[in-house]
């Protein structure tokens, strides 16, 4: 995989823990420059100290914001162009699995992702003084099937799959010099899986199988 990334200055959200953090780490031992935003404030700073240490405290930051206030997303993005010159990818990586929270859940994990977004785009758009850029959405397996377990979990991810491959589809995303991405994921071991409700949420569905 070396040398296979050549973007260089990243902003991400969700990156304290978990496949964010993984990611950014790929970013950086790419020689990337990467700003990282999360809710979680104590993991997020000790993620930045232990990549500070390792890549230099020159090519990480991090931003305590909740992706879900908007006003704090966009000054959260101004931080990052402040640090990085200018933002060259954007991955809206945080989500969140809590079937019974499910105004939350649509909001960080399908409003979160077009507000990341659109505000890639606005800085990114060549025909406004951008530089172009590539946008990457994180979707999940959950957004190319269905499933009773997670039913607005897997809304929100076949909406974020849907947005992005509708935006590809513009006429003019050549002419604005932005790429986008989804990717869908399978299981990883992380906290969004480690602290599912759905068994809770949905134990009627899991009586046969615990009586087995
Ligand atoms: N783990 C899996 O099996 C799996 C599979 C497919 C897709 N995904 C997707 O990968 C992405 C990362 O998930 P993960 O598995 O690393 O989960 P995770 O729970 O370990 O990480 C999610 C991160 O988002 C942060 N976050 C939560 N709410 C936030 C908010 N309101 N504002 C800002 N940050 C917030 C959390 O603090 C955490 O650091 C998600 O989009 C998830 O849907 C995960
Ligand atoms: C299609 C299964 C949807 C399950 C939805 C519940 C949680 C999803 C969370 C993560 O985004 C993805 C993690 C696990 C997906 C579970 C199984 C993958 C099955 C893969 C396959 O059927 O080939």
């Amino acid at each position: 995989m070396s040398g296979t990334i050549k973007t260089k200055n990243v902003f991400l959200t969700g990156g304290a823990q978990g496949l964010g953090k993984s990611y950014v780490d790929g970013f950086l031992a790419e020689g990337g420059k990467v700003v990282f935003g999360d809710i979680n404030a104590t993991v997020g700073a000790a993620t930045e100290k232990e990549f500070a240490e390792k890549y230099g405290k020159d090519n990480v930051k991090f931003i305590e914001f909740d992706v879900t206030d908007g006003p704090k997303f966009e000054e959260a993005f101004q931080t990052a162009v402040d640090f990085l010159d200018s933002v060259d990818l954007m991955v809206n990586n945080a989500a969140m699995m809590v079937e019974n929270l499910w105004e939350n859940t649509i909001s960080l994990n399908y409003t979160g992702v077009v507000r990341g977004t659109f505000l890639a785009y606005e800085h990114m758009r060549k025909d406004k003084g951008g530089k172009g850029g590539r946008i990457i959405n994180i979707s999940s397996v959950a957004g190319l099937r269905n499933s009773e377990l997670a039913p607005v979990y897997c809304g929100t991810k076949q909406a974020v799959r849907s947005f992005t491959s509708s935006l590809a589809m513009a006429p003019d995303v050549k002419q604005l010099g932005i790429e986008y991405a989804v990717l869908c994921p399978g299981a990883a071991d992380t906290d969004i899986l480690r602290n599912l409700n759905t068994r809770i949420r949905y134990a009627h569905l899991f009586q046969a199988e615990m009586a087995s």
